[in-house]
């Protein structure tokens, strides 16, 4: 279940403002929420009451060396915390990385990349803590596939390679569109494999800037930087004995594509500022949007590393390529996303027509997206056409007409940037992101809305 109306989240900020509005928004999302306007009330409430989720930010009083995430992580590490900061340092996000936080989010902060969010960490924090039951009739594979929903002969043939890569240690390399579901298949990998017990530990690679690469991956010894003032194990220690997730590795950057390859060759690293080399015990997934092959043969990425990381190769179908299972997602997603309470039963037959007839440029996170929207605005027991975004409702992307109203006029203006932008940035969504001033999430949000594909642009 990502949406309980029991499910308690802190929020912890200390703008009045920003704290109101976060609050109201996640209670209309259906989450019971408290407000803590800094850290120590935070720390009060944390001792005082349950919660399931922590969302706090960095630069508030009672946080000044991180108390907030230093403490919950020693004493409730079991809950999840996402930090948000208008103000970012480096040491700060080092720091917060490595206490194992379940996401960073840059304010201005978009509703929906904030719900996303939320129910991600969420839902990564319920399965890590629901034990795994071994070697039982109903462990079966399905059951294990946290929620991959899919039974076109595409997504059955993707099914199958899931199940054999779980059963082997080889690296897998998952392809696809953006939104197609290549996290949820290594975690689906991940959850099916013997390393279930151990952790799953995400790297996105575009969010990881380069300067920092070596400290958060291998870790660092006590003063080997400024900031550094503890010794810090790093995310491949932390996934000792697990499955490492290099999300985007095609936006890896050369020297960091030489470091991980001895990585993998090796299964050791040395910390920043340490001697000693460190073993461990990993196996890689990886994803990436971009044809690899091309980069590898324009010579942007590593031949060698290729190879080692593209073991096993899944291809994922995009959301058009898999008939009615976008009946079958739509439905799956109503469901796990409405409160209990809710009235909204189901689709109309037009907006069931609408998805089966729609492009979808942004995939299945695009229609998660939809239904939620169309959940948000459902007026009675059945989502309609005129719940839905205008995309989708007219099955083409919104145009500007000569007698366009100023919403129209804003959408186009916006469109139009980030055309530019992704022009400028030859498609590079980090770079993006960081010109734009938004978060990766908020991005991909408006790439989506207004169907562009930044692999167009490279
Ligand atoms: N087959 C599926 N069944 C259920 N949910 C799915 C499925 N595929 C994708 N989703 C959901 O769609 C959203 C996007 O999926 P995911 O993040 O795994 O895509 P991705 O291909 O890794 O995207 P990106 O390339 O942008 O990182 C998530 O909320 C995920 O849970």
């Amino acid at each position: 279940m990502i949406v309980d109306r029991a499910v308690r989240i802190l929020v912890a900020d200390d703008e009045p403002l920003f704290l109101r509005t976060t609050v109201s928004l996640l209670e209309k999302a259906g989450f019971e929420c408290r407000g803590a306007p800094h850290g120590h009330a935070a720390l009060e409430m944390l001792q005082r009451e349950k919660f399931d989720l922590i969302l706090s930010d960095l630069d508030m009083p009672g946080n000044s060396q991180l108390e907030v995430l230093h403490r919950s992580r020693e004493t409730w590490p079991d809950i999840p915390l996402v930090v948000i900061t208008g103000a970012p340092s480096l040491p700060s996000a080092i720091e917060s990385l490595r206490l194992g936080i379940a996401d960073y989010l840059l304010k201005p902060v978009k509703y929906d990349d904030l719900l996303q969010v939320v129910r991600k960490a969420l839902t990564n924090s319920a399965a890590n803590q629901t034990p795994v039951p071994k070697n039982t009739p109903a462990d079966s594979a399905r059951s294990k596939s946290i929620g991959l929903i899919g039974e076109c002969p595409p997504m059955l043939a993707v099914r199958e390679m899931i199940e054999r890569s779980a059963a082997s240690d080889a690296n897998v390399l998952i392809t696809g569109p953006s939104g197609t579901g290549k996290e949820l298949v290594a975690e689906s990998i991940h959850r099916q494999s013997r390393r279930s017990g151990r952790p799953f530990q995400v790297v996105d690679c575009t969010a990881i800037p380069e300067s920092l690469f070596e400290s958060v991956l291998f870790g660092h010894a006590r003063g080997a930087f400024t900031g550094a003032v503890r010794d810090q194990p790093g995310l491949l220690l932390n996934a000792d004995g697990g499955t490492v997730f290099l999300d985007e590795i095609g936006e890896l950057p050369a020297v960091q594509q030489a470091k991980l390859l001895r990585v993998i060759q090796t299964q050791s690293f040395t910390p920043v500022g340490m001697a000693q080399q460190r073993q461990v015990d990993v196996r890689f997934l990886c994803a990436t949007n971009v044809d690899l092959d091309a980069e590898v043969d324009a010579g942007r990425f590593r031949g060698d590393l290729f190879y080692r990381l593209a073991v096993i190769h899944i291809e994922m179908p995009s959301l058009k390529a898999r008939g009615d299972d976008v009946v079958r997602l739509a439905e799956h997603f109503l469901v796990t996303l409405r409160p209990e309470c809710s009235p909204v039963r189901g689709f109309s037959p037009e907006v069931i027509a609408l998805f089966r007839e729609y492009n979808w440029p942004g995939n299945v996170r695009e229609l998660r997206n939809a239904v939620e929207r169309g959940h948000a605005l459902c007026k009675g027991t059945a989502i309609v056409p005129e719940d839905l975004p205008p995309a989708i409702r007219e099955r083409t992307p919104p145009s500007a007409t000569s007698n366009e109203s100023r919403a129209e006029a804003l959408l186009e203006a916006e469109k139009h940037y980030l055309i530019g932008l992704l022009k400028e940035q030859k498609g590079n969504i980090a770079g993006c992101s960081r010109a734009a001033k938004v978060s990766r999430q908020c991005l991909h949000g408006l790439l989506v809305k207004h169907q562009l594909d930044p692999a167009e642009f490279r």
